[in-house]
């Protein structure tokens, strides 16, 4: 996957994100075991701040929250069939809650800041499908912290796992997994995060795109046709059991992109465009394949 900027005999490595929470460990195990994690300049963080980095260009490629994707889409180019995504429950993006979502009318809500796309379907989802307005105030995602202050609480990632496996269980709240709700409501897959390359990027390195997609694509494939052994290892660190990392990885997860993800973006972007800075008919450009035909 080598490739060389214009003027420069030294082969510069793309500079690639990844996100740190379990969602993505699927995507990186497989990088590893093919080799193919030599080949990348990694940046590791939390979903927001990746997103900033490649919407400000200090990455080429990268996930990117679903909203900041369509807020950039003219600027970015996606990644077919590689995603965070769900067709159901998702189990790590939820809303934790002390009364029943109808009576949070007037009641506040807290807003975990490493998410973007999660506390936007939140809101839509308690505004249009359970008919309250409560009010929401941003803070860090820490479910404590968070209900100290609110009576519900939107939460991602292995924060989110944490809440709905052990936290909510045991201090009798209720769970809303988010991923389950936009399904039941839409009938839909809901598509959290796509990887995207920056336009110019693909421009000047087309084949380093492509290499990159493959590695990506190779190593989720390696990882979900062994997700019993990654979920094995990872649990061996993580607070959670290995059955239920691999139920995770390769049940409630879903790293596609196809047609009906593509729908579920769509959606999602129509019923929120007009006021969270897109057009509601943004339409998701993709990687053509390298070598071909642009008319
Ligand atoms: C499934 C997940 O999807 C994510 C949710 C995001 C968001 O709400 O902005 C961003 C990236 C993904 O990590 C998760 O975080 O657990």
């Amino acid at each position: 996957m080598t490739g060389r900027d214009a003027g420069s005999s030294v082969a510069v490595r793309p500079r690639v994100g990844h996100i740190q929470f379990l969602n993505c460990l699927p995507l990186y195990w497989g990088l590893a075991r093919t080799g193919n994690l030599l080949d990348l300049d990694l940046t590791k963080d939390t979903p927001e701040k990746l997103s900033d980095q490649l919407v400000n260009g200090s990455l080429d490629i990268g996930p990117i929250t679903c909203v900041e994707y369509l807020r950039h889409a003219d600027e970015l180019v996606v990644l077919p069939d590689i995603a965070v995504g769900s067709d159901g429950p998702v189990m790590s993006c939820v809303i934790v809650s002390r009364v029943p979502l109808g009576q949070l009318d007037g009641r506040r809500v807290a807003l975990g800041s490493t998410s973007r796309t999660s506390v936007r379907l939140a809101q839509l989802l308690l505004e249009e499908r359970e008919g309250v307005r409560p009010e929401y105030f941003g803070c860090p995602p820490d479910l404590d912290a968070m209900l100290a202050d609110a009576d519900a609480a939107v939460l991602i990632g292995d924060p989110a796992l944490r809440a709905s496996l052990e936290q909510a269980p045991s201090q009798g709240l209720a769970v809303h997994d988010l991923g389950e709700m936009w399904k039941e409501w839409t009938g839909l897959p809901f598509v959290f995060a796509v990887w995207a390359a920056r336009r110019e990027f693909v421009e000047r390195r087309p084949e380093a795109v492509a290499a990159v997609h493959r590695a990506f694509l190779e190593s989720r494939d390696l990882s979900l046709a062994e997700a019993g052994r990654v979920a094995e290892q990872a649990a061996r660190w993580e607070a959670f059991s290995a059955p239920v990392l691999e139920r995770y990885f390769s049940e409630a997860l879903d790293f596609s992109l196809g047609e009906r993800q593509i729908a579920g973006i769509a959606e999602f972007a129509r019923r929120v465009g007009h006021d969270s800075g897109f057009a509601p008919d943004v339409t998701v450009s993709l990687l053509e394949p390298v070598g071909a035909v642009l008319s």
